[in-house]
């Protein structure tokens, strides 16, 4: 611009600006030299330049960092908690399934490897009690009974025993326990667990492991001898002895033939060991998930046992619904005790607790036997009704595994053996749901500082369609109040 189209008001700005820089001692350090060589100019310039492309970068990262903080405050933050085994994972992935399908299915190659996983864990404790049931009494060969093993057969009605048959199939199964601890080893390199050492498949929260898994089990890392891969170990049958797949199928028969074996189930019902009732059961479907084709169902999914350790943070976009393309943070925790301490520092500013309470009125925990497993979700959710920091939370409790208490009350299992409190009101699914329920809204009534209402439903989170129902009511929910707490409603 030349000075002749300059305003006076321009002019007189840039008087005082030189003014201003010449009594500025900083400003007057900046100043080139009065001597500057051509050569020394660009170079200055230049550095000038690269010195403020930087600043800009570092602004516009800044306004990114807000930005994405802004986001966060509008998000819906939802923190699932509850005991160990109540069923937070397993809801996680009803809401995925329901409300982000596409990411569900992303999903899908790391979570056949835990099926498959699951179902050897399920093979291992079987051999186990066989180990042991074959320790304590003496093998008997299949085809000519000795005067001992019929005389033992006497003591036992009915008379099914372990022969010479099921040692031979332990051996036969004997590479699928190899397998599993060096696939959990190689592919879950986090699976540890200081309370319960190498019992069962879990991973450290945040730490990657779908996709941990999805590398390594994919057919293109198994065929690669790179160092970064699984080298494949090939047998003398050309199957890969690294790859579930194939080692389970080549033991398909077996582990059917011993799952329906009923000498072997009379060895289980005898040890009391009710393998159906442990998590991430699998042996009813081991013609279906042994096989060299197997593809994960959505239910088998939901059904994978992985426990969680640590607090994991699953951000979600909605991808249907009333709200689409809505920002959700669904915390999923860590249930057992020594976990419970990494959940408050996710208290802050969270707008919907659901809280996981199975009724199981008959079982302890697993890391504490001498703790009722009721008694300890009530002490849990007493806890949270009281916290301060969940004072303005939604609190929405799910009485989980509603299936299970079914089942048990019509084995007749007996709650008032268990809570003498119960008296003898009627043993069924109605009146006892209807006890426990009212016990845990009198809780949430006298240590909620603020009254709230109580929201409560009662779930099977195995059953996808049915979850689902209740997941779309709890979502409205949770985003009417998060709308109306930001008065856009
Ligand atoms: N039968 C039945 N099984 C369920 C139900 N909900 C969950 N499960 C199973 O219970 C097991 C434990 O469920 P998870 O969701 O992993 O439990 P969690 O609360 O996340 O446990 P942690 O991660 O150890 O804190 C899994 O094998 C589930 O398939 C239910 O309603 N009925
Ligand atoms: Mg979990």
């Amino acid at each position: 611009m030349s000075t002749k189209f300059r305003s006076k008001k321009t002019m007189s700005a840039e008087i005082v600006a030189d003014k201003h820089r010449f009594d500025d001692p900083l400003s007057l350090a900046m100043l080139p030299p009065k001597d500057e060589s051509p050569e020394d100019r660009t170079k200055r310039l230049a550095t000038q330049h690269e010195a403020a492309r930087i600043s800009r970068e570092i602004d516009d990262s800044l306004q990114e960092s807000k930005r994405l903080f802004d986001m966060r405050k509008k998000a819906i933050k939802v923190l699932l908690l509850g005991q160990a085994e109540s069923g937070k994972s397993t809801t996680l992935k009803n809401f995925q399934l329901a409300f982000t399908p596409s990411h569900f299915q992303r999903e899908r190659a790391a979570w056949k490897t835990i099926v498959q996983l699951n179902l050897i864990s399920s093979i291992k404790k079987l051999l186990e009690v066989v180990q042991d049931e074959m320790d304590a009494t003496p093998v008997r060969k299949p085809s000519t009974p000795t005067s001992l093993s019929r005389a033992s057969s006497a003591f036992r009605v009915p008379t099914h025993a372990l022969n010479a048959n099921h040692q031979q199939i332990r051996l036969r199964l004997s590479p699928l326990l190899s397998m599993e601890a060096a696939l959990a080893r190689k592919l879950l390199p986090e699976n540890f667990d200081p309370e319960r050492p190498s019992r069962e498949i879990c991973v450290r929260a945040n730490s990657g492991w779908k996709a941990t898994l999805e590398r390594a089990t994919s057919p293109e890392s198994r065929s690669s001898t790179g160092s970064r891969h699984i080298r494949p170990l090939t047998g003398g049958d050309g199957r890969n002895k690294d790859d579930p797949t194939q080692v389970l199928s080549a033991c398909k028969d077996d582990i059917i033939s011993l799952w329906k074996d009923p000498a072997v189930k009379e060895v289980l019902w005898r040890n009391n060991v009710r393998l159906e009732d442990s998590p991430g059961f699998f042996l009813n479907d081991a013609e279906r998930i042994a096989d060299v084709n197997y593809e994960p169902t959505d239910a088998d999914i939901v059904r994978a046992r992985v426990r969680t350790f640590g607090v994991e943070e699953h951000k979600f976009i909605l991808e249907n619904g009333s709200a689409p393309g809505s920002e959700w943070y669904i915390y999923d925790v860590g249930g057992s005790r020594s976990m419970r301490q990494h959940w408050v520092p996710y208290f802050d500013d969270v707008q919907a607790i659901i809280f996981l309470a199975p009724l199981a009125f008959n079982q302890v925990l697993e890391e504490d036997p001498h703790v009722n497993r009721l008694e300890d979700s009530i002490y849990l959710w007493k806890e949270v009704c009281a916290s301060p920091l969940l004072a303005k939370s939604t609190l929405i409790l799910f009485l989980n595994k509603m299936d299970i208490l079914d089942a048990t009350l019509k084995a007749g299992i007996s709650v008032q053996k268990f809570v003498p409190s119960y008296g003898d009101a009627p043993n069924d699914l109605e009146h006892v749901t209807k006890y426990f329920k009212e016990k845990f809204r009198a809780y949430q009534k006298r240590l909620s500082s603020k009254q709230r209402p109580f929201f409560c439903h009662e779930t099977s989170a195995i059953d996808t369609r049915a979850t689902s129902a209740i997941l779309v009511g709890v979502r409205e929910g949770i985003l009417r109040g998060h709308l109306q707490k930001m008065n856009v409603i």
